[in-house]
């Protein structure tokens, strides 16, 4: 039997890091959703005990590093199921890019495997495997959007953002998340995005006060490792998007857009300059 899983990728509306933990983790504050750009992952029962992975993309690890690996190895051994599973990756989500590819295909092996395995695992004992494979994973594997708090673990859902437009844009930069959290310096924080007037103003559906609400306390660290980001953020910004701002540790940066009218002036304007821009709808 073959079984077909979406990954889609998030992005953070906010992200506000509150201090840094005596495990090395940073307790955080984020505002999280989900996009319609995905991965899809093909499972297929094997009678042999292993676990293959393959992918059309020439630039992911294929094997213990890759996380739908050790999603199927963590599920196998806690469940302990002796069959094996063949996982095509077919990647859309760009890589190292702030937009959770990696975390979405753990979680979507999760779920995938629960139902190819028949082992009916509740959804919060999936978050908790989840959890054990990186912070992000237990919202990649609820999706909806959701107030992330804890290192991102702990989730409480909230009402769908007002529909709009997003246009993501990936400078061809690579970022890596432990090397941004490591730049980060709490106690120089000023000031604070708010998580509550933001979950306020996305139950009051109100789409300028989501936009004005945006925020990321990690943007400063990788806009100064990678100035490009900030022309990236600018540009999208004259180009008349309403709210933008970078996705997680980056360096993706996303537009808000509320008019289709103005969609096509800020893709090929964005064009341009950087090759790889998406335009895409939140998921309900
Ligand atoms: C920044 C965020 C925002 O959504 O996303 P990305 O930019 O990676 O997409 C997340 O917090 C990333 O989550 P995830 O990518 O799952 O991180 P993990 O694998 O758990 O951790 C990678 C490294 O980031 C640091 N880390 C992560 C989460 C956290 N709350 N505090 C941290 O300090 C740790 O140094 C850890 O070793
Ligand atoms: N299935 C996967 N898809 C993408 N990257 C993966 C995967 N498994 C492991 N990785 C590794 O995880 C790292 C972070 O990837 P990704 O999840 O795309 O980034 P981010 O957390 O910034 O959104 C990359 O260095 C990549 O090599």
């Amino acid at each position: 039997m073959k079984i077909y899983e979406k990954a889609p990728a998030k992005i953070n509306l906010l992200l506000d890091v509150l201090r840094k933990r005596e495990d090395g983790f940073h307790e955080v504050e984020m505002i999280m959703t989900m996009v319609d750009l995905a991965d899809r992952l093909e499972m297929e029962e094997l009678p042999r005990d292993t676990i293959i992975i393959s992918s059309q993309a020439g630039y992911i690890p294929l094997d213990e590093k890759n996380l739908a690996f050790q999603a199927a190895k963590l599920i196998k051994d806690r469940y302990d199921v002796r069959k094996g599973v063949y996982i095509h990756l077919d990647k859309k989500i760009p890589v190292a890019a702030g937009l959770a590819g990696g975390s979405s295909d753990a979680a979507a092996a999760l779920r995938g495997l629960n139902r190819l395995w028949g082992l009916q695992i509740p959804e919060d004992e999936l978050c908790k495997l989840g959890a054990e494979l990186g912070s992000d994973v237990p919202f990649c594997v609820t999706g909806g959007t959701a107030l992330a708090t804890g290192r991102g673990e702990k989730l409480e859902p909230i009402a769908t953002p007002p529909q709009c437009w997003v246009v993501l844009a990936k400078p061809p930069i690579n970022v890596s998340t432990a090397d941004v959290y490591g730049k980060f310096r709490a106690n120089e924080l000023k000031t604070h995005p708010s998580a509550a007037d933001m979950v306020s103003a996305i139950e009051r559906g109100s789409f300028n006060d989501v936009c004005d609400g945006l925020g990321n306390v990690l943007e400063n660290v990788t806009l100064g490792l990678h100035p490009e980001v900030l022309q990236l953020k600018e540009s999208m910004q004259r180009l008349g998007a309403d709210g933008v701002l970078m996705s997680g540790s980056g360096p993706t940066v996303f537009g808000l857009v509320s008019k289709e009218a103005k969609l096509a002036r800020i893709y090929n304007g964005l064009r341009g300059f950087c090759k790889e821009v998406y335009v895409v709808r939140m998921l309900t």
